[in-house]
């Protein structure tokens, strides 16, 4: 995957990404990690084409994100599972699939059989999200996400709102995801995630990008902000 974020802010009432310019290629799995409020979802949010920056430009893999091509080959995961409450888990994806990519039901009842199978939900597929565990649900909309074949997949603390037996759950199914081939970007504070799935960490702090390289950063942080970051979250 190719990152180019070029001198990219973002203010809501104040500001909160401060001229981030950052390029970066070559990695397929890469966590963005830092204290709350540091910026983090914002960051994602504006990757993903889900809100547009202040200022700035950006491309992922050579597309605008701005670009209808780029928004269609994009999946998100957000902190709550955000599925439709009066949509069976199935029906949930099926529905996107024959109303944004013109599948039939046959195709679409297909693919998301396939994608809620790989997944380990086929026992769950007809149950609405309030009968299932917020694991399975977490679940069911990664497979949602997956279901669109899309070539990036962002995550936005996906088990935020988990407790730490579903937490390794739906973190166990997203490292199962890497043979898809598919390239990941995704905000966690879950550290023996990031050291197993990444291939690429982002250390934002005070709405910048503070410090980035390889997982090993975390063992040996070059600035004082990880350090504490790192003595917080151990
Ligand atoms: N829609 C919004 N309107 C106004 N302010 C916002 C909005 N979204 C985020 N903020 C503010 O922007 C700052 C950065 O928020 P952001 O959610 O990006 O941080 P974060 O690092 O992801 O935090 P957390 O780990 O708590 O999710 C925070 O001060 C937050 O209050």
């Amino acid at each position: 995957m190719k990152i180019a974020l070029e001198h990219i802010t973002h203010a809501y009432d104040i500001d909160i990404l401060h001229d981030i310019d950052f390029q970066l290629d070559g990695y397929h799995s890469v966590a963005i990690i830092g204290v709350s409020g540091s910026g983090k979802s914002t960051l994602i949010r504006l990757m993903s084409g889900l809100e547009k920056p202040t200022t700035g430009r950006i491309r992922i893999d050579d597309l605008s994100v701005d670009s209808e091509d780029y928004k269609r080959h994009v999946g998100f995961v957000f902190q709550n599972h955000n599925l439709f409450p009066h949509l069976t888990l199935k029906r949930n994806i099926t529905l996107i699939l024959e109303k944004t990519r013109g599948k039939s039901p046959e195709e679409a009842e297909k693919i998301a059989r396939g994608y809620l199978t790989l997944l380990h939900l086929e026992t769950q597929m007809d149950k609405l999200p309030k009968n299932v565990s917020g694991g399975q649900a977490q679940r069911a909309s990664i497979a949602r996400a997956l279901s669109i074949d899309p070539n990036i997949i962002f995550l936005d603390e996906p088990t935020a709102s988990l407790d730490p037996i579903l937490t390794y759950e739906v973190l166990e199914a997203i490292k199962n995801l890497k043979s898809l081939g598919k390239s990941f970007v995704f905000v966690t504070h879950v550290l023996s995630f990031v050291r197993e799935f990444a291939d690429y960490v982002i250390f934002m702090h005070d709405g910048q990008i503070h410090e980035h390289g390889l997982p090993s950063i975390l063992d040996e942080p070059k600035t004082i902000e990880l350090k504490t970051f790192m003595d917080k979250v151990k």
